[in-house]
């Protein structure tokens, strides 16, 4: 079974503050905090992992200064650590959780050379063979070409890789308005807004933004909506995925955890039901706690079947 490949060039270690509540401008005594090893593609990577049956490599660059919480991590859930060291620390990024929300302060990141990116293509390149699974997720770095997304998408799709595309701004613009753009994009509402360049306040405006990626050549775009569920459209489908909210110990990767649970449903041969479904129930499985973990495969499989999927338009009942 050929291993999914995550790719994380902005890799982060998340320092999560429990706050009863936040209110800006005065001070705050926090009840807990706790940090994870993360970053988009990590947290994927861990979910998957936690998952099991699926080969995983996370590929990437780590700060060498403070790799060590990087390399416990993929030693413990048995991840194939192909990330590159460089000179310096993995940003620190802060997340404020207070009332079941999540205030995220992410920072820039290493200032990364061309030689260290160039080194991390060829290493992602190597890694990739016909029917590969490659996630490219997350910011990019200060110093790194905003098309390198675009650049790598059509690479990889030309060695035969499937390219999964979560991350964006510029570097996501740029990869869809490449010849190649990737297989699947999961962008969140704001996201979805930032590329459309328009507000979507409704489930009409979402789908119509979603449905005009499809027009670009992606084959699937999955737009979570936070405690609203999420929205996955194809060429022959558009079905809305959801669990009743729930209150989150923190949303930070609840997205990643989507992206993992897209793609475990990918490796099992799913349709567009079963990989909303599994999806669906990665994000609310790790919503539990902060960090991207998840819990034994049961609890996963009973939200996976609890999943309220509506579909809209051609296929609806
Ligand atoms: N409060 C919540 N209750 C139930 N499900 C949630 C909640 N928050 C997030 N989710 C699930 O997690 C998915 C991803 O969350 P979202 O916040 O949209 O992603 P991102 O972290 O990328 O912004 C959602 O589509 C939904 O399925
Ligand atoms: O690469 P970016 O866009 O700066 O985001 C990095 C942050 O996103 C996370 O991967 C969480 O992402 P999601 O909440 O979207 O799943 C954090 O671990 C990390 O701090």
């Amino acid at each position: 079974m050929s291993p999914v490949i995550t790719l994380t060039l902005n890799p982060a270690i998340d320092e999560t503050i429990l706050l009863d509540r936040l209110s800006p401008g005065t001070v705050h005594r926090a009840r807990s905090v706790a940090f994870h090893a993360g970053g988009k593609g990590v947290n994927v990577a861990s979910c998957l992992a936690d998952w099991g049956g699926i080969p995983v490599i996370a590929a990437g660059l780590l700060g060498r200064a403070n790799e060590a919480p990087f390399a416990r991590l993929f030693a413990l859930k048995a991840i194939r650590d192909e990330c590159l060291r460089v000179p310096g620390e993995t940003r620190t990024n802060v997340k404020l959780a207070h009332a079941g929300e999540t205030t995220d302060i992410n920072l820039p990141g290493l200032e990364v050379t061309a030689e260290s990116v160039r080194a991390v293509r060829e290493r992602l390149l190597g890694l990739a063979a016909p029917g590969s699974v490659v996630l490219l997720a997350g910011s990019l770095p200060a110093g790194v070409d905003e098309g390198l997304y675009a650049e790598l998408t059509a690479s990889l799709a030309a060695r035969g890789a499937r390219v999964l595309l979560d991350s964006s701004g510029p570097p996501l613009a740029r990869a869809l308005a490449g010849g190649t753009p990737p297989w699947c994009i999961k962008p969140n509402r704001a996201e979805l807004e930032a590329l459309a360049g328009r507000r979507l306040p409704d489930a009409v405006t979402v789908r119509d933004a979603a449905r005009g990626l499809l027009g670009r050549g992606v084959a699937l775009v999955a737009v979570s909506l936070g405690a609203e569920g999420a929205l996955f459209v194809t060429g022959e489908d558009c079905l809305h995925a959801a669990l009743p909210p729930m209150r989150a110990a923190s949303t930070v990767g609840a997205g990643d955890a989507m992206v993992a649970g897209i793609i475990a449903g990918i490796h099992a041969g799913e349709g567009i039901e079963g990989i909303a479904r599994l999806g669906t129930a990665f994000a609310a499985a790790k919503l539990r706690a902060p960090g991207a973990n998840l819990p034994e495969r049961a609890v996963v499989e009973a939200l996976a079947g609890a999943v309220i999927i509506q579909y809209e338009g051609v296929n609806a009942a």
